[in-house]
C-alpha cells in the first residue's frame, strides 16, 4: 500500500516547469555533481557509483547494481541505500532545470527485495514546481527498464545558493572543491542561469 504525505502534493498553483534550454541533450550522461558524494562520485570506493542520463523533457533515467557492500540482510540490499539510489536519481533531476536544489523530503515505498548483483533500473522526473519547491517522483525496477516495480518515492527538493555548500559543509572539503575551478564554475553557472 502507498500513500503520500500532504507535503508532497504540489499546491494549486504550482507550475509544469520547462526543461532549461542549456540542459543535458535527451540521451546525455549528467556526470558526477562532485567526486565525494556516495551516490555518483567516482571517489567513493563502496558509493554507488550510480550514472544518470537526461530523458526527454523533465525525466532522467539511472542505473545502479547492489554490490555486497550494499547489504542490509543476507544477500540483500539495505533499505537506506535503494533510497539513496532514489535520491541521488531525483536530485540529478534539478541539472535539466540547471538548478541546484537539496532533498527537502523523501517517501519511499519498498516493494521487492533487491538482491546483491541486481541492476536497479531507475527512471524519474519532475512533476511540479511551486517558488522554490520542486516535486519530483522515481521509480526502481528490477530484471530490465520495464520489470517489476522494487521500489518507488516521491521528494520535494528545496532550490538553494552555493552558498549553501560553502556555509554549512566542513571547511577541508569546501575549500578543495574551492580550488576545483571545474567545480565551482558547474555550481556557479547554475546560479546565474534563470
Ligand atoms: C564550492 C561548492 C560547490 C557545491 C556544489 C554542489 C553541487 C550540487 C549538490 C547537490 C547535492 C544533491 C545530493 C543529493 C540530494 C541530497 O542528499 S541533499 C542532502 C540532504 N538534504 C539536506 O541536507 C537539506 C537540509 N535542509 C536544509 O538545509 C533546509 O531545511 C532547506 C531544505 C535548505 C530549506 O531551508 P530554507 O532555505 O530556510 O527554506 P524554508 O523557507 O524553510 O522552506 C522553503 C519552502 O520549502 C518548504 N519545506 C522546506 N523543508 C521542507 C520539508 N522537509 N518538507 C516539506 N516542505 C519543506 C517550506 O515549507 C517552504 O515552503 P513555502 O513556504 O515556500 O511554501
Amino acid at each position: 500500500m502507498s500513500g503520500t504525505s500532504a507535503a508532497l502534493k504540489p499546491p494549486a498553483d504550482a507550475v509544469r516547469p520547462v526543461r532549461h534550454p542549456e540542459a543535458p541533450a535527451p540521451g546525455e550522461l549528467l556526470g558526477a555533481h562532485y567526486e565525494h558524494c556516495f551516490g555518483c562520485g567516482e571517489g567513493q570506493r563502496h558509493g554507488l557509483h550510480l550514472q544518470a542520463r537526461a530523458g526527454d523533457g523533465l525525466s532522467v533515467t539511472a542505473e545502479f547494481t547492489v554490490q555486497a557492500a550494499h547489504q542490509g540482510a543476507p544477500g540483500l540490499a539495505h533499505g537506506g541505500i535503494l533510497t539513496t539510489a532514489l535520491d541521488e536519481t531525483l536530485g540529478s533531476l534539478n541539472w535539466l532545470l540547471r538548478v541546484i536544489a537539496v532533498t527537502g523530503r523523501l517517501e519511499t515505498d519498498f516493494v521487492r527485495p533487491v538482491p546483491v548483483d541486481t541492476v536497479l533500473h531507475l527512471d524519474a522526473e519532475i512533476t511540479a514546481v511551486h517558488g522554490r519547491k520542486i516535486y519530483s517522483r522515481a521509480t526502481g525496477r528490477i530484471g530490465g527498464p520495464d520489470g517489476p516495480v522494487a521500489v518507488r518515492a516521491e521528494a520535494l527538493f528545496i532550490e538553494v545558493k552555493v552558498d549553501h555548500f560553502i556555509e554549512n559543509g566542513r571547511p577541508a572539503e569546501i575549500e578543495a572543491a574551492m580550488a576545483d575551478p571545474d567545480q565551482v564554475r558547474r555550481a556557479r553557472a547554475f546560479e546565474v542561469n534563470p
